[in-house]
């Protein structure tokens, strides 16, 4: 592992990831192999998800295309320097920010998407001139096969290295120095993480889950609210970072929800949903009795079904939950949807400050003050209004958590910026010594008072006075150099020298 890294870290100290043209032609390849090799790559995800190939177009490659095409086409803006402010002690010098790349980084991803939560970093790390290796799930080997597999046939393999294994190879991974590490997964691994990368003090991007709650408003379309919703919890079987966790509604919605979410099913997966080619299975055995045992005592109005054989888990919907209950403990990363009633939205404003910061939040109303209230007074990871998901699809958003969900944010230019530091650059000239020695000892009240005029602008009469003064020298100045008209510029310097005096001795 140490070999591997260090390796990584000569090919990026060799300068090759950083021009322009190194990037783009990376990320071509990139998409070249997502383009050629698409059948793979859509037989492995759909094999570790028991997903349709279909599916695993829309939910995973598209993005990914997506995203490298965001990147080609903006990257030669995003990588140049910006031109940044001057203050006055600084007006005649260059300043500018320029993004350069942190070195080599981690990326480790998580099984239910497994292509976009390795690749789409990726591209990040390429797009801002990094070296990285990406550690992707065990969980979902076959995605981690087909990308050790592929990745070394398109990029440049000594910047960019894929490592399998479980937890004994991460944990032998997270010992090594990097200069940036991105972690998608659950939080208390994201803990494992941020302990690791202290000791070295690498920076992290730490893109964890948590229960994400959705309002449903009286005053809202309900059909068009339920269809949404049923889409954002049952698609990946549940098992989706963004998912709507609960819902949270007046209990005199709850049934009305049951009925158009039932409905809804019968309209996506048919009268057979175990038939359904768009309806997905838990990924594991461990993760199929978690959460067959959220559904102790809880009233199942829908669903409910399970093989264990094949890890099937029917849509279910649960009501009447007691917040207090397991289900409403912990993540659900399932097809189990639990209804809380609350009063009003104040109520459920309050239960989602009660808990732990959200990945997502989404809300369904009419009213749109009301959406712009539930924004205003909680906090969450992203929030979409009248729909749930897509803000992950929208790659001029950040895409991250808060607090418990998680720290920092990727897709589209906040990948790029993920993975660059800004670096402050500031051009001196050598001249201007004349105003630099107020910065230089011994200090004296004047400078001081000089140094809050250049700094802070606060202006008196006589520094402004003076300040004219400078001014008007420094025209004459150029004048005299210009024309070079020697005894005609002393003399205009030594009247303007005059005048000021006796503008000094008057003020
Ligand atoms: N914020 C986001 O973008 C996303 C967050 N998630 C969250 O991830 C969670 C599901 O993923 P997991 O089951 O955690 O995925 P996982 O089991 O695939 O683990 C994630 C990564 O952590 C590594 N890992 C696991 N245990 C480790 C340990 N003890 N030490 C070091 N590395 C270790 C794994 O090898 C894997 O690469 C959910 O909470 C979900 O909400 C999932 C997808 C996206
Ligand atoms: C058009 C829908 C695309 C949905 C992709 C959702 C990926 C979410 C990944 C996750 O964060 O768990």
């Amino acid at each position: 592992m140490e070999r591997q890294v260090l390796r990584l870290r000569q090919a990026f100290r060799s300068g090759r990831s950083r021009p322009l043209r190194f990037r783009l032609q990376q990320l071509e390849a990139l998409r070249r192999m997502v383009q050629e090799r698409e059948k793979e790559i859509l037989a492995a995800i759909a094999a570790d998800l028991s997903k349709s190939e279909l599916n695993a177009y829309s939910h995973e490659v598209i993005t990914i295309l997506g995203e490298i095409d965001f990147m080609l086409g903006n990257l030669p803006e995003l990588a140049s320097a910006r031109p940044a402010k001057k203050n006055l002690l600084t007006m005649m010098d260059e300043a500018y920010v320029q993004p350069e790349p942190l070195g080599v980084v981690l990326i480790i991803g998580a099984w239910n998407y497994p292509f976009v939560l390795t690749m789409q970093p990726l591209v990040g790390a390429i797009a801002a001139g990094n070296a990285a290796i990406v550690k992707p799930s065990e969980l979902s080997e076959n995605t981690a096969k087909i990308l050790a597999e592929l990745l070394p046939q398109y990029l440049d393999q000594d910047l960019y290295a894929i490592v399998n294994g479980g937890i004994p190879e991460t944990t032998e991974l997270l010992k090594q120095r990097f200069d940036h590490i991105l972690y998608t997964g659950n939080t208390a691994v994201g803990k494992i993480v941020m302990e690791a990368a202290a000791k070295h003090l690498t920076p992290v991007t730490l893109e964890l889950g948590g229960k994400s709650p959705c309002y449903i408003d009286r005053d809202c379309d309900l059909d068009v609210a339920c269809r949404r919703v049923a889409w954002g919890k049952y698609m990946n079987c549940g098992q989706t970072c963004i998912a709507p966790d609960y819902i949270l509604c007046e209990a005199s919605l709850q049934n009305q929800i049951v009925q158009k979410i039932k409905e809804t099913v019968k309209d996506f997966y048919g009268e057979n949903i175990k038939a359904s080619p768009d309806y997905e299975r838990i990924i594991n055995l461990r993760h199929f009795k978690r959460l067959q045992s959220l559904l102790k005592g809880q009233k199942i109005a829908f669903g409910g079904e399970m093989d264990e054989a094949t890890r099937y888990l029917a849509p279910t919907i649960l009501t009447d939950v007691d917040p207090n209950s397991k289900v409403m403990q912990e993540e659900i990363f399932g097809p189990i949807l639990p209804i809380v009633s609350v009063k009003n939205v104040d109520e459920a404003i309050n239960f989602i400050n009660d808990r732990e910061k959200p990945l997502a939040l989404y809300v369904f109303s009419r009213n749109n003050k009301l959406i712009k209230r539930v924004i205003d007074e909680t906090s969450s990871g992203g929030v979409t209004g009248n729909d749930v998901i897509m803000h992950f699809t929208v790659n001029s958003l950040p895409f991250g958590g808060v607090g418990a969900s998680g720290m920092g944010a990727y897709h589209g230019k906040y990948s790029f910026d993920a993975f660059s530091h800004q670096r402050p650059c500031l051009l001196k000239g050598l001249k201007g010594e004349s105003v630099n020695k107020l910065r230089y000892p011994p200090n004296s009240e004047s400078k001081v008072s000089w140094a809050k005029f250049f700094l802070l602008k606060q202006f008196n009469k006589g520094r402004l006075g003076m300040l004219l003064f400078v001014c008007l020298v420094a025209v004459a100045a150029v004048i005299v150099k210009k024309y070079q008209a020697l005894p005609r510029g002393k003399a205009l310097l030594a009247s303007l020298i005059v005048h000021r005096r006796r503008w000094s001795s008057k003020h």
